[in-house]
């Protein structure tokens, strides 16, 4: 069952196409891997659906999702919709947080903008939320130049997860780890899409990061999509030669993905 439907996607800037009349589905707790080279538009088309395109950016087209087409939403609805139904996380993690603001207080903004909880019930519930990304709850007190990146990112994932959303967009999450931290990041988001059923839209240039947990992959370029399918037809029958590309890049990198868990210490 679809729980998004993108229809005719299309950005532009100052009337020049960025992105052009792209149309994918997201299914209930499916993971759908959208994968293209740099400047090929997967940002831009993630930002789009939650309306957080750049002033100068116009969407058109149609992104349904529960009867509501979101490229119309008016904001404050839209804003309502962040976090409770659609949650982002972002490569630039660093910038998700307020340097003089401890974990604490990130957890405690955004619990009071969107829960009614007492103080106490707010520190337990972030606490709890800290632990379920393998954080100690004693990070609740630090500040965020005092956790490594990866630990960050593990926040970000925390907080994007808080309200249970239904489809979390993952907008190139591990580009800036290291590749063991960006691996454990994939299995967490893989071990927490299973616990909480959501779905995850998940941007990269690096197909590797897709092998192990994509059930489909839209293929993306200039903006237009060249190629979408089930994962083991993208991977092991692709009909672009843009794609035959990405997996022949990605195949020639010997880095270490994939890893199994199990060598990979926490
Ligand atoms: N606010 C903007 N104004 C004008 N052009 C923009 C704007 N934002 C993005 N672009 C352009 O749109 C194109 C697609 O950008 P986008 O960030 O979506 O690419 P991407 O596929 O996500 O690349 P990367 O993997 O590097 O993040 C690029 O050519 C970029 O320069």
């Amino acid at each position: 069952m679809s729980l998004l439907t993108i229809n005719n996607l299309s950005v532009s800037a100052n009337g020049a196409a960025i992105v052009k009349k792209i149309s994918f589905s997201i299914g209930k707790g499916e993971w759908v891997a959208v994968v293209g080279q740099s400047g090929s538009g997967k940002s831009v088309t993630a930002s789009a659906l939650g309306q957080l395109l750049g002033p100068n950016l116009k969407a058109e087209g149609e992104v349904q999702y529960k009867g509501d087409n979101l490229l119309a939403l008016p904001l404050k609805k839209m804003r309502k919709l962040r976090g409770t139904s659609l949650s982002y996380v972002f490569q630039d993690y660093q910038g998700s947080f307020t340097p003089f603001l401890t974990i604490g207080r990130h957890f405690d903004e955004y619990q009071k903008a969107h829960l009614s909880l007492s103080r106490s019930a707010r520190k337990q519930q972030a606490q709890e939320a800290l632990v379920s990304v393998g954080l100690k709850p004693e990070m609740y007190s630090r500040y965020p130049f005092q956790l490594s990146g990866g630990q960050l990112q593990r926040v970000s994932i925390a907080l994007a997860l808080l309200l249970r959303p239904d489809l979390l967009i993952a907008d190139e999450p591990t580009t800036a780890l290291d590749s063991i931290s960006s691996f454990k990041i994939l299995e967490l988001l893989s071990s927490l899409q299973k616990q909480t059923g959501c779905s995850i839209l998940f941007i990269t240039h690096d197909l590797r990061h897709v092998k192990n947990y994509a059930d489909r992959i839209v293929v993306m370029k200039e903006g237009e999509i060249v190629e979408q399918g089930e994962k083991a037809q993208i991977m092991g029958k692709p009909k672009h030669p843009y794609t035959q590309l990405l997996i022949d890049a990605a195949s020639s990198l010997k880095a270490s993905f994939p890893l199994r868990s199990k060598e990979v210490a926490k």
